[in-house]
């Protein structure tokens, strides 16, 4: 069992690992944050008393709690922010597997760094390490059950990284592969992973089956219920994922597998996300020019910029980025040397832009599917920036102005998934 820090009970509620966050940058700034860490000690405390944990119980875990925030390294930040993060995590552990004794099971909690689940050290931003698998394995024979905090591992030196946020699902996508279990349920706060966001459009249809392609997709782009690294450990590994919900555990949730039928619905699901923005460069002969996309990638590489797609025609390329990585003074130095290394006619940036995401693995089999979808684009007159079909055709993106994504979003959901269009075009070949 691996557990996350607490979450939200209402919408307007604060999770554990926000309130863990903003202790760690008050501490950091101000040298004192008591009644950040109070909050987080409250939380806990109030789980307990719920829980009916005897008062000696709940002080020793109040105290281990205590004890890591005052051990963090307040002199090297980024490592005291990961710690205090991974603190909500772990101090839940130690409490669920108290609460499972309490009921007569047996429950131990252990430790990512006893159990061998390395990391490197990408501070918040960790991945695993392929010699974690191995050292992990081992826990699938233990007796009873291991109860172990999700969110964070330590280098092979030692020292403690967090995964990027939500990353809880990514612990254990890592343990399901490390002890080859036949199943790996993620339990969330909905009934399923839904066809599109619930928090954009109400009641939306759930997801029974999904592929674990058409989940990345989705997860990459805005379908926050699964985080997108979190699928490749079960995947290698062949184990299913079953999404199922905490408080309705009775629902079937939504199963992530390798193949499903897709003759009755060739998209699974529309997806949004915001915060991107588009390099577009022109060049007469560009097609004719070798190594050109080499060289213009080649400088954001050096620039330490990853990107996302590069849609191209045939004199022109378009390079998207997540604009957390493109602020104003890289876009100027980037800029500059597109136009001083590579001579281009045209350089120029656009912000503000959000990818709108169909995916479906029956998609390239159905005819029909990109202009359904630009119909109803155009009927709720969003404007479309780039269109790209990924190389996969598991899916079609849309770049639109960010305030047009939730329209685009509720557009398409419309066409593909209302009942008087649900049904794929007779066209459709198989
Ligand atoms: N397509 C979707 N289907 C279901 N939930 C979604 C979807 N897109 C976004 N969400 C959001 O994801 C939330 C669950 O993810 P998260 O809060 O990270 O859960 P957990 O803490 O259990 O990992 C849901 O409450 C919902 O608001
Ligand atoms: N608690 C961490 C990790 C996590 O997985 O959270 P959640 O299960 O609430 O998505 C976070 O908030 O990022």
């Amino acid at each position: 069992m691996i557990v996350s820090a607490p979450g939200k009970r209402h919408p307007a509620d604060t999770k554990v690992t926000d309130l863990l966050i903003a202790y760690a940058q008050r501490r950091l700034n101000e040298g004192e944050a008591e009644s950040e860490k109070q909050a987080v000690i409250d939380r806990f405390v109030e789980i307990m008393e719920g829980l009916a944990f005897p008062a000696q119980l709940s002080r020793e875990i109040v105290a281990a709690l205590e004890e890591s925030l005052a051990a963090a390294p307040v002199d090297q930040p980024e490592r005291f922010v990961d710690a205090v993060k991974a603190s909500g995590e772990d101090t839940c552990a130690k409490l669920v597997a108290a609460y499972l004794r309490q009921l007569g099971e047996q429950a131990e909690y252990v430790n990512p760094r006893e159990a061998g689940l390395y990391v490197t050290d990408e501070a918040g931003n960790a991945q695993v390490l392929p010699e974690a698998y191995d050292r992990l394995q081992s826990l699938g024979q233990r007796q009873g059950i291991v109860v172990f905090p999700g969110f964070f591992g330590y280098t092979p030196d030692g020292v403690l990284v967090t995964f990027s946020r939500g990353g809880s699902d990514i612990t254990g996508s890592i343990l399901a592969a490390a002890v080859k279990a036949d199943l790996y349920e993620n339990f969330t706060d909905v009934d399923s992973v839904y066809a599109v966001n619930p928090n954009l459009i109400a009641n939306p249809k759930e997801i029974r089956v999904v592929t674990y392609r058409e989940m990345r997709e989705l997860a990459y782009s805005g379908f926050t219920v699964f985080h997108e690294e979190a699928l490749l450990p079960a995947f290698r590994a062949g184990i299913p994922v079953c999404i199922k919900n905490t408080n309705n555990p009775a629902a079937p949730g939504t199963k992530i597998v390798s193949g499903r039928e897709t003759k009755d619905a060739p998209v699974a699901g529309i997806a949004s996300d915001k915060g991107f923005c588009s390099i577009y460069v022109s060049k007469y002969l560009m097609n004719r020019e070798i190594g050109f996309g080499r060289r213009l990638l080649q400088i954001l590489e050096e620039e330490g910029i990853s990107y996302e797609h590069t849609p191209s025609g045939i004199d022109n390329i378009s390079v998207i980025l997540r604009e957390r990585f493109f602020d104003e003074e890289t876009e100027s130095r980037v800029i500059k040397r597109i136009m001083d290394e590579l001579h281009v006619d045209e350089v120029s940036v656009e912000r503000n832009l959000a990818l709108v995401m169909i995916v479906g693995e029956g998609m390239r089999r159905s005819v029909g599917v990109c202009a359904r979808a630009t119909t109803a684009l155009a009927n709720a007159r969003v404007n479309l920036e780039m269109i790209n079909q990924g190389s996969s055709e598991v899916s079609m993106i849309f770049g639109v102005k960010a305030d047009d994504a939730d329209r685009a979003v509720l557009a398409l959901y419309q066409e593909f998934f209302t009942a008087q269009n649900a049904c794929p075009q007779p066209a459709a070949i198989r």
